[in-house]
């Protein structure tokens, strides 16, 4: 009988109960032992929903309380040592403050998990780098597990993706030199496993989709090659992209079984079912763990039955990766036009279709024939839907000339008239854009959504919260202010709630790191901008001031990076409707009076590909819709970009060729090294090392940002060198907030005095 599984469940829960239990435990609201039966609650909630939707076997080692990445390192017993914390001890203060750092040390580096928005916590690998096996926090879930009669499979992240993931900390020190040691580990942590009556365990092996060295491709085959000697049944875990070119060296590995992406990569398949080995497992990723989209049953079930006719039993089904990365339950979403409602599925409703397929495959069609119905209606209404298609938008997209994404003059030319007007004092300061999203902010939107407050009061409270802003930000003596976005939930759902074409949910919420969650909105249609978003708000806050406020859009790039996208179109073309929809918005923003706009654009380096053979394609067609955003606005018009968390060195061409007068970037957290890459690059305009890590409550010394900023003048001459933090202030508390600006500009106004003493 063919199974099905999923390899991952999104653990934040319906309500986002992880996320509230987590905050509560940080406020010292409740203890550990609150924490862990709040935590054990969720978890067992969640395999009984799998339980009861009919699944034959549920992933026990899913669930984190902030990352899974992190546990992994917990588990092997490889945290960094300069924390001086013992994995086997470890307390839930101390996993915490690996996360978010601690008075002493700075957090572990928080990166983007593949192409996706999750943000894993990156170990750090050096040749005195030791490994234990701790496997007691594994084997208690299992054991939950078990005491509620779940077959547990236990999911691990790989020996290869964990040390690929992480970081050399040593220059010119090799990941793999760890790997004898680790493997050891893994040994021990499966034995434990299999002690614990385990019979299934799932390591997800997602680097096979990158382009790998042979040396690790090499390292891979040896180390499944020992692993596989455990008499626990070993599934492989592939997913976010094509693995064919190892289908020869993934098909003679002795593991049990291999799962493969058939969403992202339904091309691979012939090269695994030519040869496929009798004994071992193929489990088809056939229902979309990227996207919201409603299954076409119809067709998956086609696929399935030509799989089973050639495996029989051999096949399992499952989503394509795991459902971390879509939203909890449909059902919540009681607003929801409910066309679109039809034609999409969040994870309880993948697991629905799981069964479904289960179901026809081992019962026939006739025992599904009215969901089949179902899907195929569904299907068709929205091929055929009206609301999806402006003639206007497809008219204006056919209607760009080969350089409508150029601005008038090179950037030399620009800097000239922008730097005539802004006399700007040299290394000017400024920050990312958001201000602390207090309680009383997020309290004061939701009793406007829930029509407790007028439109009025909610207007007049956000006015407050920009006027606020703006007069801390004078007080501090900043350059360049910014209005704080106040008003917005969050940089890509505010703007899709005013784009035509975008849909939005009221409880769609995926993890983006630790507690902290975001709500994708759904780009179903043709997108326009039919009224203003952001001026009236921008404006009034530069009413209030000399100084001058920066206008504050989230990219193209960005905002389909971070959106559920429709899937009848592509990508790039998605994009370019996005763009011209923002350039409204610039030139609106324009011809208000303001004059330093910055479009950020976070998720450029998260969307490309995981192929570099696929990324110059990417990159053009990035490129130019960021271009196209900030198209026809004046020389003297400041453009400013922001990306944070993402490694750029080998894209630093395409960075440059977006032609933003300014970037910022995130950096604090690596140390400059990121900005090595741009120095060395000679990268041509003016750039914003972020010089403290907003993501840790901790306030950095003036002493140490005096150091980062020595380091980026090393590489950045101080006439294109801006001040700034690393990222927005939303998630932190005002008293943080205050006292790390105020160091940020005490250190500049000195290193100014030093520069200009010094010519
Ligand atoms: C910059 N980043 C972002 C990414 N992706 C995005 N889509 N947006 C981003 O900003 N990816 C990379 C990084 C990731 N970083 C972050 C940083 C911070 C958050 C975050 O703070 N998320 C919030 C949710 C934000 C939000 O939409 N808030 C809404 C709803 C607030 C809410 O929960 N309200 C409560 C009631 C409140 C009350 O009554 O007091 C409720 O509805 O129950 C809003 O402000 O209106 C989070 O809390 O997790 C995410 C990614
Ligand atoms: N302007 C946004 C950028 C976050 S990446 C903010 O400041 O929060
Ligand atoms: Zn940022």
């Amino acid at each position: 009988m063919s199974q099905i599984h999923l390899l991952g469940f999104p653990r934040i829960g319906a309500k986002r109960e992880l996320k509230f239990l987590v905050e509560k435990f940080w406020k010292n609201e409740i203890d550990d032992a609150a924490l862990q039966a709040g935590a054990r609650e969720l978890r067992q909630k969640h395999w009984l929903l799998q339980k009861g939707a009919g699944l034959d076997i549920s992933p026990v080692g899913d669930f984190s309380l902030y990352d899974q990445v992190l546990d992994a390192q917990v588990l092997v017993g490889a945290i960094p040592r300069r924390f001086g914390f013992d994995a086997r001890t470890l307390s839930s203060e101390q996993y915490f403050q690996l996360a978010r750092g601690n008075a002493q040390q700075h957090a572990l580096e928080m990166t983007k998990w593949f192409d996706t928005n999750y943000h894993y916590l990156v170990p750090e690998w050096q040749a005195d780098t030791t490994f234990a096996a701790n496997p007691a926090p594994l084997l208690a879930q299992v054991a939950e597990a078990q005491a509620l009669g779940i077959q547990a499979k236990s999911v691990l992240v790989g020996p290869l993706t964990l040390l690929w993931q992480g970081k050399a900390k040593q220059a010119g020190f090799d990941r793999l030199a760890l790997l004898p040691a680790l493997l050891e580990t893994y040994r021990e942590l499966l034995a434990a496993l299999h002690s614990a009556g385990v019979q299934w365990v799932q390591l997800d092996e997602p680097i096979l989709s990158l382009d790998l060295p042979q040396a690790w491709l090499d390292a891979l085959a040896d180390s499944y090659r020992q692993l596989a000697q455990s008499p626990l049944k070993l599934l492989l875990a592939t997913y976010f992209g094509d693995v064919s070119a190892h289908a020869a060296l993934l098909k003679t590995l002795p593991v049990a079984g291999l799962h493969l992406d058939l969403v992202r990569a339904p091309q691979q398949l012939a090269a695994f079912l030519q040869g496929w080995p009798q004994d071992k497992v193929l489990s088809a990723g056939l229902i979309d763990g990227r996207n919201i989209w409603r299954a076409d049953l119809d067709a998956v079930l086609q696929q399935a039955e030509a799989l089973r006719a050639q495996l029989g039993d051999k096949l399992w089904l499952a989503p394509s990766c795991s459902l971390l990365h879509t939203p909890f339950d449909l059902a919540q979403e009681i607003k929801l036009d409910v066309d679109l409602k039809s034609w999409l599925a969040f994870a309880v409703q993948k697991v629905n279709e799981l069964k479904l397929l289960k179901r026809g495959l081992q019962q026939g069609r006739a025992s599904i024939a009215n969901e089949l119905t179902a899907s195929n209606f569904a299907r068709e209404q929205r091929r055929t839907n009206p609301r999806i298609h402006q003639v206007a938008v497809a008219a204006r997209l056919a209607a760009l000339q080969p350089g409508s994404d150029r601005r008038s003059s090179p950037y030399p030319l620009r800097a000239e008239a922008q730097a005539s007007w802004l006399k700007l004092p040299l290394l000017p300061t400024t920050t990312i854009g958001s201000f602390p999203q207090t309680a009383e902010i997020r309290a004061a939107r939701a009793a406007f959504k829930r029509g407790e407050i007028d439109a009025a009061n909610y207007e007049a409270a956000m006015k407050a919260e920009i006027e606020l802003v703006i007069r801390k930000q004078e007080a501090l003596d900043i350059d360049v202010l910014v209005h704080g976005e106040a008003e917005r939930n969050d940089m890509v759902e505010y703007f899709g709630e005013q784009l035509d074409g975008f849909a939005f949910t009221e409880y769609g919420w995926v993890q983006s790191y630790g507690s902290r969650c975001v709500k994708p909105p759904i780009i179903y249609g043709d997108v326009a901008r039919p009224q203003p978003m952001t001026v009236s708000w921008t404006v009034y806050a530069q009413s209030l001031t000399s100084r001058p406020v920066k206008g504050m859009l989230t990219g193209p790039v960005t905002i389909l990076q971070w959106s559920f996208v429709r899937n009848d179109l592509p990508r790039s073309e998605v994009c370019r409707q996005i763009a011209l929809a923002i350039n409204d918005e610039v030139l609106d923003l324009e011809n208000a009076g303001i004059k330093v706009i910055q479009i950020d654009e976070p998720a450029v380096r998260e969307g490309l590909p995981l192929k570099r053979g696929d990324w110059d394609a990417y990159l053009a067609w990035a490129g130019e819709a960021f271009r196209l955003s900030c198209a026809g606005v004046d020389d003297s018009t400041q453009i400013h970009t922001h990306m944070c968390y993402s490694e750029f060195g080998d894209i630093l061409p395409a960075i440059a060729a977006l032609d933003a007068d300014v970037i910022t970037i995130e950096t604090s957290r690596s140390d400059m090294e990121l900005l090595r890459d741009f120095g060395s690059f000679h990268y041509p305009n003016e750039i914003g090392p972020g010089v403290y890590d907003i993501h840790s409550p901790r306030i950095p010394g003036e002493h140490e940002l005096e150091k980062l900023l020595a380091k980026a003048l090393d590489v950045i001459p101080a006439r294109r060198l801006w001040v700034n933090p690393d990222c927005g202030l939303k998630t932190r508390g005002w008293p943080e907030v205050e006292a790390a600006l105020q160091a940020m500009v005490n250190v500049t106004k000195r290193l100014r005095q030093q520069l200009t003493a010094s010519v």
